[in-house]
Order: C-alpha cells, then sequence, then structure tokens
C-alpha cells in the first residue's frame, strides 16, 4: 500500500463531503419559503415530480446539478439552472425528464437555463431517448434577455429542435403544469402529446395584464389559457389532469405503451463487480494533482472482476488502452498513465503527459473499438501534450492531430471521465466536452483549464516583461510577484470542477464510486441509436 494512502483517503473522502453538502443546497432550488408557496397552491416541486414519475427503485443520474451555481448571484442566484433534468426509467423505459423548478425565479430561463435545456434535448438526440417536460416557466428572464432570446443556442433552438426531434421518431411528451408563457407555450405544443393540469396549469402566448394593455380586452387568465379552455375550447392540450399526481400517472401510462425500436447492439454480459475494493480508489488518488499515481489501479477498480485486457501494453506507455466491461458493457478504455514510465528506447516520459508514441497507439486503439462497435470510456488526468524541441521535432503536432482525429471522427459512443486534470489540448484529444461525449462528468478532485495557475502567471509574466522591456522599462520583483499572485489566483479558481460543472463544460460531479452506473447508464441510452454513418479518418495526418 502506498504510504500516503490514508492521507489521500482523508483529502479525497472531505472533498466528497463538501460535495454532498453542495449538492444538498443545491436541491433546495430557490429554497424552503418558496417550495411552502408551491405545496400551499397544491403543486409539487420538479425534484418531487421527478421522483414520482420515475420508477421506485430504479437508477437515475442528474444530468448538471451545479448548472448555474455563482455565476447570477447579483439576480439572486439559479441553483441548478432553474430547470432540473434526471436519465431515469418512466414505466420501465429509459427516459429523460426535464422539469422546470418554479421555485427560481417562476422558473424563467436564465442564459444557463437555455444551455442546459439545449443538453437536455442534445442528449436526447444522440441516444434516441424519449423525453419528456414537466412545463412550469414564465418564459425568458427578462433583465438577461439579450443573453437568451433570438441566438441560434438560445431560447428559439428549443422549438426548432422539438420539430427536429419529432421528425426523427424521438418521443416527446410535456406536462403544463404551472405557468407556460409567451413563447414558451410552443414547447408542449410542438410535443406529440400535451397535458395541461386542471387549475394550476395555464398556457398563453400573453397574460391578461398584456391583453388589456395591447388589445383592451378584459379576461382573466384561467379563462384565457386554463386547462377547461385548451381541452374544450382551443384544443391545444390533449389531457386534462385533476393534479400534478394525475398528470404524472397519465404520463406514465403513455410511455408504457411506447414499442421497442431497433438498437444499437453494443456487448453486454452478466455485469460482475470489481474484485479489487473501489473503495480504495479514495486512498489510490493522491491530494496533490502534480503526484504520480498507477492509472492500471484506478481501472482494476472500475472495471468488472478488475480484468483489463490491455492493448499495446509495452508501448506509448503514457496512455493505457485496452478492453474490459463495466456493469457487463464492453469497452474500449483511453486512459491517462499518471506514473512515470520509461520507454523501451530507454527513455523516461512524465505521466500525465501525451507523447507521440502515445498518440500513436491511442489514435490506432479508438480506431479499433469503431470497427468492432466497442464503447469508448476516456479516463483524463493530462496535462497536455510533451512540449520542447525533442517532441517538436519529431512531429508531436501531426500526432496529436491524429488522435483529435480519431476522437472527433469516432462514431461508437464516447463517455469522458475527469478524473484528474484536464489541461491544454490534452483536453482535447482525451474527448473534452468540444469532442461530443454523450456524457461527461468528473470527479471532485478534477481540474479543467488551459494550464494551471502557475503555469499561466509564469507565461503571462514572461509576455509582460517583455513588453515593458521593448518600451525601456523593467518589471520591479514587487510589481512582478504582484502581478503572478493576481493571475494565478484567478486562474486558481477557475480550475475547480464546480466552476465547470457550473458552465456545463461537464455533466455533473460524481462520486468516483458512482462511476459505473454512469457508464453503465450512459451506454444503456446510447444503445437504443443504432449507429448510422460508417467510421472515416479523412485525412491521416503522417
Ligand atoms: C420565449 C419568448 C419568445 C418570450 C418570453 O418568454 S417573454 C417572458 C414573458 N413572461 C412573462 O411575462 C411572465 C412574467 N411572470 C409572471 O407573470 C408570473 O411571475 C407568473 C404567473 C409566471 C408566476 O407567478 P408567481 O406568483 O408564481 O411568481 P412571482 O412572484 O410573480 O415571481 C417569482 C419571482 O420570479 C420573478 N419573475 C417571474 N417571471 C419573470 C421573468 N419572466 N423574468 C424575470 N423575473 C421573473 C418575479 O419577479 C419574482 O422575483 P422575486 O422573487 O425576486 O420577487
Amino acid at each position: 500500500m502506498d504510504i500516503n494512502f490514508n492521507k489521500n483517503e482523508d483529502h479525497n473522502k472531505l472533498l466528497l463531503s463538501e460535495l454532498k453538502r453542495k449538492l444538498a443546497k443545491v436541491k433546495l432550488g430557490g429554497g424552503e419559503k418558496r417550495i411552502a408557496k408551491l405545496h400551499n397552491e397544491g403543486k409539487m416541486t420538479a425534484r418531487e415530480r421527478i421522483d414520482y414519475l420515475l420508477d421506485k427503485d430504479s437508477e437515475s443520474i442528474e444530468i448538471a446539478a451545479f448548472a448555474g451555481e455563482g455565476m447570477y448571484e447579483e439576480h439572486g442566484g439559479c441553483p441548478s439552472g432553474g430547470v432540473v433534468v434526471k436519465i431515469g426509467y418512466v414505466s420501465g423505459k429509459q427516459c429523460i425528464v426535464v422539469a422546470n423548478d418554479a421555485t427560481v425565479k417562476a422558473g424563467a430561463w436564465f442564459p444557463i437555463t437555455g444551455k442546459k435545456n439545449l443538453r437536455a434535448q442534445e442528449i436526447a438526440i444522440e441516444n434516441k431517448l424519449p423525453i419528456i417536460y414537466l412545463v412550469d416557466s414564465a418564459g425568458v428572464y427578462l433583465p438577461m434577455q439579450d443573453e437568451i432570446f433570438p441566438d441560434k443556442e438560445h431560447f428559439g433552438r428549443i422549438f426548432r429542435n422539438n420539430a427536429v426531434m419529432s421528425s426523427m421518431g424521438i418521443t416527446q411528451i410535456a406536462a403544463v403544469m404551472g405557468s407556460c408563457v409567451a413563447g414558451g407555450a410552443y414547447l408542449p405544443i410542438m410535443s406529440d402529446e400535451a397535458l395541461i393540469v386542471d387549475k394550476t396549469g395555464s398556457i398563453f402566448l400573453a397574460g391578461s395584464y398584456l391583453v388589456k394593455a395591447a388589445i383592451g380586452e378584459n379576461i382573466d387568465n384561467e379563462t384565457l389559457g386554463g386547462a377547461t379552455t385548451h381541452c374544450e375550447i382551443s384544443g391545444v392540450t390533449d389531457y386534462k389532469a385533476k393534479d400534478d399526481k394525475d398528470a404524472l400517472n397519465k404520463i406514465r401510462n403513455i410511455v408504457d405503451k411506447i414499442g421497442d425500436f431497433e438498437k444499437a447492439g453494443y456487448s453486454r454480459t452478466a455485469p460482475q463487480k470489481p474484485a479489487l475494493d473501489p473503495n480504495e480508489i479514495y486512498g489510490i488518488l493522491p491530494k496533490q494533482r502534480s503526484e504520480q499515481y498507477d492509472m492500471m489501479e484506478i481501472i482494476k477498480r472500475l472495471v468488472d472482476n478488475s480484468e483489463f485486457e490491455e492493448y499495446k501494453a509495452g508501448y506509448g506507455q503514457t496512455i493505457i488502452t485496452g478492453y474490459a466491461r463495466i456493469d457487463g458493457w464492453a469497452v474500449g478504455i483511453v486512459a491517462n498513465q499518471r506514473k512515470v514510465v520509461k520507454s523501451k528506447k530507454g527513455e523516461m516520459q512524465f505521466g500525465g503527459v501525451i507523447y507521440s508514441d502515445s498518440a500513436d497507439k491511442a489514435t490506432r486503439f479508438i480506431a479499433n473499438c469503431n470497427q468492432k462497435k466497442i464503447p469508448l470510456v476516456f479516463l483524463q488526468d493530462v496535462t497536455g501534450f510533451m512540449v520542447g524541441s525533442k517532441s517538436e521535432h519529431g512531429g508531436i503536432i501531426k500526432d496529436g492531430a491524429k488522435m483529435v482525429n480519431a476522437v472527433s471522427n469516432s462514431v461508437v459512443p464516447k463517455f469522458t471521465v475527469v478524473v484528474g486534470n484536464s489541461y491544454g489540448a490534452g483536453n482535447y484529444a482525451m474527448c473534452g466536452k468540444a469532442y461530443d461525449p454523450r456524457l461527461i462528468f468528473a470527479w471532485p478532485s478534477a481540474e479543467l483549464a488551459v494550464m494551471g495557475g502557475t503555469q499561466a502567471a509564469k507565461v503571462l509574466l514572461q509576455i509582460e516583461a517583455s513588453s515593458l522591456k521593448a518600451r525601456g522599462e523593467e518589471i520591479t520583483p514587487e510589481k512582478e510577484e504582484e502581478l503572478f499572485n493576481k493571475i494565478k489566483a484567478r486562474y486558481d479558481a477557475q480550475v475547480s470542477p464546480y466552476y465547470a460543472a457550473s458552465r456545463i463544460w461537464t455533466d455533473g460531479i460524481i462520486d468516483p464510486l458512482d462511476t459505473r452506473k454512469w457508464i453503465s447508464i450512459g451506454i444503456e441510452a446510447a444503445n437504443h441509436a443504432p449507429i448510422e454513418k460508417p467510421f472515416n479518418l479523412g485525412v491521416i495526418q503522417v
């Protein structure tokens, strides 16, 4: 056992309790008072609705629980981005559920709410998963309308996606369980089936005040756009529900009747637990991100029966590649090795750094997985590509480009776990968010940034010093220290996994022990969508 095992374990468990504390806080949404207000109106909260809808005792994962965290404090905050998203099972069918949180500014859409809704639709589209919207929203968050209204990835894209998803044959069901105002009114009606809850649900393009102001008509909101109006007069909605539970039961009944479609056909056998104890991950993962460790010890605690068939074990060793099963699903694992390795040519290579040989190996392995229809799992703990003349002259750029090419053009589903560092172009080559992982999630130990705080501060200081020198000035040691500390502090704050999760660069921060569950749920979702195009790498950078 590593002499630092206990120290590491204490540290990682502290990070875990911080995660649990933060999660408990965001789960309160707009707070106890607003929750009590909803209950007084006879409504359930967004989380209560989802819990009631999902099959009892079934597995689920929450997407982007930390969306918006710390981003809108001057507006009173936007916990979970004002919308709760979960992948789970409804009447035995895997679905994605999107529920507006009316305790957060009446469910109005902040910019991050738009990004999160689009991510939910993207997950439904990529995996051909049925999507269920539980609508309770005041529409656009008006003080920030310029950041959520008109652009390609703003509110309007949701309805465009509703239409596109419908033509793709993806089931969409919406229940209006509170307000559904203005442009937002299109979402339920562009779904296949729309339910509305009597007395609490309402849909209109303009509420009674605006109607009075615009055309002088006197009308109350219920007559204008309540459940009876839309189920019996306008024909806008398809089912009238007595209350929230009735609406959710009706959705369960509708989902229950959905037939089975063609599957992708990823290999699955009976799941087996890892033979080595996954709890030991806490003690293996070092406290400091700069410390070395053997990633193989992590892999063995994540895969079924701890069995891993390593591909090219002796070559390009700063990346580990190989086949395994996770919860029965066959996977190809691409992981950054974090210990110093010695190549067969006698060269010492730093852990967590991608060299030409490791990039080449990963490229070929990724191609193999595509050839064999095996989902890919990336375990990131990467500081970037090797720098310096030896590496540059050896063509690291073209070797890295090949790896980026293979990751980008993969047709099998990809899943990314940010275990530790996720820096620079290493983030890209190891399937960061820009490379379409079906799910990307981080452990509490993760750090994501273009480079570390110390490195960034040193680079920027050199730039500053040389620009001053060009003007005939010199940077004083005091000024240098001040500048260094300022830059480092800013970067250090931004490398936090919470900073990344709040911006949905990842789908969440999870307990390492939940990794197998996330990957298994992710592959099961991906299995709904047959692969539609051949694997084609295009021009290879030889
Ligand atoms: C998509 C397109 C093309 C267009 C649009 O969406 S335009 C937006 C149009 N929306 C509206 O006009 C709705 C305005 N809001 C309401 O009418 C009501 O808030 C309600 C009927 C939706 C809900 O009423 P409720 O009594 O349950 O809640 P409130 O106390 O009124 O609101 C709670 C809280 O949220 C703030 N709020 C509500 N709506 C918005 C909004 N659209 N933008 C910004 N802020 C909104 C409201 O001020 C209050 O804030 P405080 O808690 O800070 O007082």
